[in-house]
């Protein structure tokens, strides 16, 4: 699994460090609106595990998987809810947590279908950004930290479903994915 990895852009004492700092900011924002915290399965999962820890007051987990990459590292294009949330979004102050916006499409198909649902408020926070991607004009209203234009595997984030449980980000070797 690591002979794959190109090059390590976070190792676990930075990803810590960065989901510390965001889960400080979310408390101070969030605090009294017990907010509903969406994950976005199943690349999101390690960081909406950790965050929620990170996050000192009173809020609701749920899930939802949507899936647009399947086994390959280009989006399809097209993006399908494989499971839909089980509370209730109406008035409540949704926040979508995600592992990386890349082109966007995934996000921005969520958003829309939660917006017309009649959320309190609905925000955005993202492990990794790669703005460079975007086709979609998005803006993470949370975001760690940008990622170049590499396609980047580790804590949640696969190639083909693998490589989601490194405990750092890294680069995947391109003679990986283009074997
Ligand atoms: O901005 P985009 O170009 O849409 O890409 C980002 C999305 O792609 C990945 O999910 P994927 O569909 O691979 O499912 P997974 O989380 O189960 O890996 C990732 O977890 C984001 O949800
Ligand atoms: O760079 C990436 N790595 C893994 N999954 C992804 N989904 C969108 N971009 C990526
Ligand atoms: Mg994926």
């Amino acid at each position: 699994m690591h002979d794959d990895i190109q090059e390590i852009l976070f190792s676990e004492e930075d990803i810590a460090r960065i989901v510390r700092d965001l889960g400080e900011r979310l408390s101070e924002d969030y605090r009294g609106l017990n907010p509903l915290v969406v994950c976005v399965l199943k690349g999101a999962a390690p960081f909406m595990s950790d965050l929620v820890r990170r996050m000192d007051i009173a809020l609701e987990m749920d899930y939802m998987a949507v899936s647009s990459y399947g086994a390959s590292s280009q989006s399809s294009g097209v993006v399908r809810i494989m499971k839909d949330l089980d509370i209730p979004v109406e008035g409540r102050h949704v926040l979508i947590v995600e592992d990386i916006i890349d082109t966007g499409l995934t996000l921005q198909y969520l958003m829309d279908i939660l917006k017309r649902r009649n959320p309190a408020s609905l925000k955005v926070v993202t492990l990794l950004d790669k703005p460079e991607r975007r086709t979609e004009g998005l803006v993470p209203d949370y975001c760690g930290v940008r990622v170049p234009n590499e396609f980047v595997v580790g804590y949640g984030l696969d190639y083909a479903e693998k490589y989601r449980n490194l405990p750092y980000i890294g680069v995947l070797k391109r003679e990986v994915y283009n074997a």
